[in-house]
């Protein structure tokens, strides 16, 4: 039997995922969130499990580099990449949000500039209310565009809302909210379907 493949976002995601394989009895012998091993197979049911950089499991997926992949919803809107998204995993639940400085300037006679690592899903929010804004690209610890003056806003991921409390901002609007995602590669969800689906079936049980 051909093993399945599956493109993990490292980070915050894949311990859940792991610790979900485990609940539905396939384990991964040689994980353990602070190994720097990058590829687990269970031999019994033939998958193999790599783990990549979170913005890069579309790639693989689309590619047919990895049959399937677990990724967030985040992931999923900034990248547009032609795959199936097949179920919400229910798990790494946030929310997009725009924030700003508590004690805000306002802007006034120019561009709004809007910090973020999610310039697509940011360009296409404004877009879609019909405000032209700047996009300035950032890398992470976007929170700190508006304080050291880069932005105006920020467009962000927000769980606890820990991260901008500490550093003075707030949620001015909701964006959507964002959970975990199983996607497939077109032609690996045809061609190993039932596979797939008893998957589907395992991950759903919490
Ligand atoms: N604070 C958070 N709380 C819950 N889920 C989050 C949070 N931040 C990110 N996520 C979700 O977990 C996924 C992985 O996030 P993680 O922080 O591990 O990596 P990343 O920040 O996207 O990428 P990297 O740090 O590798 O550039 C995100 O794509 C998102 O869906
Ligand atoms: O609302 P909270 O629970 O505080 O979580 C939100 C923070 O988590 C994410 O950052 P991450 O830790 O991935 O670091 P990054 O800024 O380097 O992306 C996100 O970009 C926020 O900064």
């Amino acid at each position: 039997m051909e093993y399945l493949s599956v493109a993990l976002s490292k980070g915050r995601l894949a311990e859940i995922t792991f610790d979900r394989f485990q609940k539905m009895g396939v384990t991964f012998v040689e994980y353990s969130p602070k190994s720097r091993k990058l590829i687990f197979m269970n031999e019994k049911y033939n998958i193999k499990v790599v783990l990549v950089k979170s913005g890069d499991v579309t790639t693989y997926v689309e590619q047919g580099a990895c049959d399937i992949g677990i990724v967030g919803k985040d992931n999923l809107l900034e990248k547009k990449a032609d795959i199936y998204e097949i179920m919400d995993l229910g798990f790494g639940k946030c929310k997009f949000v725009v924030a700003a400085l508590k004690k805000r300037i306002p802007v006034e006679h120019r561009t709004i500039r809007v910090a973020t690592k999610y310039p697509n899903v940011a360009q296409d929010y404004f877009y879609k209310k019909g405000e032209g804004v700047e996009i300035i690209y950032l890398s992470g610890s976007v929170e700190l565009a508006p304080i050291m003056g880069l932005s105006d806003v920020i467009v962000d991921i927000v769980e606890t809302g820990t991260t901008l409390r500490e550093n003075g901002l707030q949620v001015i609007e909701d964006i959507c909210p964002i959970s975990a995602r199983l996607i497939a590669n077109r032609v690996s969800f045809k061609a190993k379907s039932s596979r797939i689906q008893k998957l589907m079936k395992g991950l759903q049980t919490k």
